[in-house]
């Protein structure tokens, strides 16, 4: 494995609006992220958290200027049909969990693998299985969202996630839905896959009890980065 980071971020700005109404949301964001490393951004509601994420996830476009590198390519001002390649590399878990209300887990996770046409249908139909049985939801393949609770919901969109093993894996508020014991069981999951696939975490998370998954924590205010310290752990 090289030592490259697998995300570079070097004087990043981004704006939203036009004219008059333009307003800046991120300041000059310098950020490495190394490969393996799991990140968490917390940082208070507005401060643009989830702006910086949507780029990293080439979900958005970044705006000439700085530079975002990941995987080696530049995002900032990259072309739509480069962020869907980009996007390629990515799993994404959102608060919401997205999942289709009328697919079942099995074919929720299985869409995770539609990209990788090399798959046959039978295989795809295996990974989906085995992904849902690594998450501890081996009896519910069958169930729709609607008769799982918030947990199961967020375990399926982690398995369907991880299924394509995503070098970058990208979490806003993953737990923000679940009491405390399933917001921990997620993120222990996560955790657990992410050094097993050997993928890097970025998490925007308000939850506080989920910090120590974290090998550093970085912390955003007004649209800046102002800490980037190691986080050291209490034994
Ligand atoms: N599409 C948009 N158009 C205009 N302004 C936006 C847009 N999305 C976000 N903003 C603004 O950008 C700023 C940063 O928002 P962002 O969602 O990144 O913050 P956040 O830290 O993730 O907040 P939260 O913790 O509440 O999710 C906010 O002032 C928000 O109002």
């Amino acid at each position: 494995m090289t030592n490259e980071p697998v995300i570079s971020i070097q004087n990043l700005n981004h704006y939203f609006g036009q004219g008059q109404l333009q307003k800046q949301v991120l300041f000059d964001i310098n950020l490495e992220i190394n490969s393996g490393e799991i990140v968490i951004m917390t940082g208070p509601s507005g401060s643009g958290k989830t702006t910086l994420l949507t780029l990293i996830g080439g979900l958005r476009s970044a705006q000439s200027g700085g530079s975002l590198k990941v995987l080696k390519r530049e995002l900032c001002g990259a072309s739509a049909k480069e962020l869907t390649l980009a996007r390629r590399h990515n799993g994404y878990i959102f608060q919401a969990h997205n999942l289709h209300n009328s697919l079942t887990a099995l074919q929720n996770v299985k869409m995770g693998l539609e990209l990788h046409n090399h798959l046959s249908l039978k295989q795809m139909l295996e990974r989906s299985a085995q992904m849902l049985e690594n998450v501890g939801l081996k009896n519910r393949l069958n169930y729709y969202p609607d008769d799982l609770s918030g947990g199961q919901k967020q375990r399926v969109a982690i398995a369907r996630a991880l299924v394509n093993n995503p070098q970058i894996v990208l979490a806003d508020e993953p737990t923000a839905a679940l009491d405390s014991k399933s917001g921990r069981d997620v993120v222990n999951l996560m955790q657990t896959l992410a050094k097993e696939q050997g993928c890097t975490i970025v998490l925007v998370t308000h939850d506080n009890r989920i910090l120590d998954v974290a090998d550093r924590i970085v912390h955003m205010e007004d649209g800046k980065l102002t800490n980037n310290a190691v986080l050291s752990l209490t034994p």
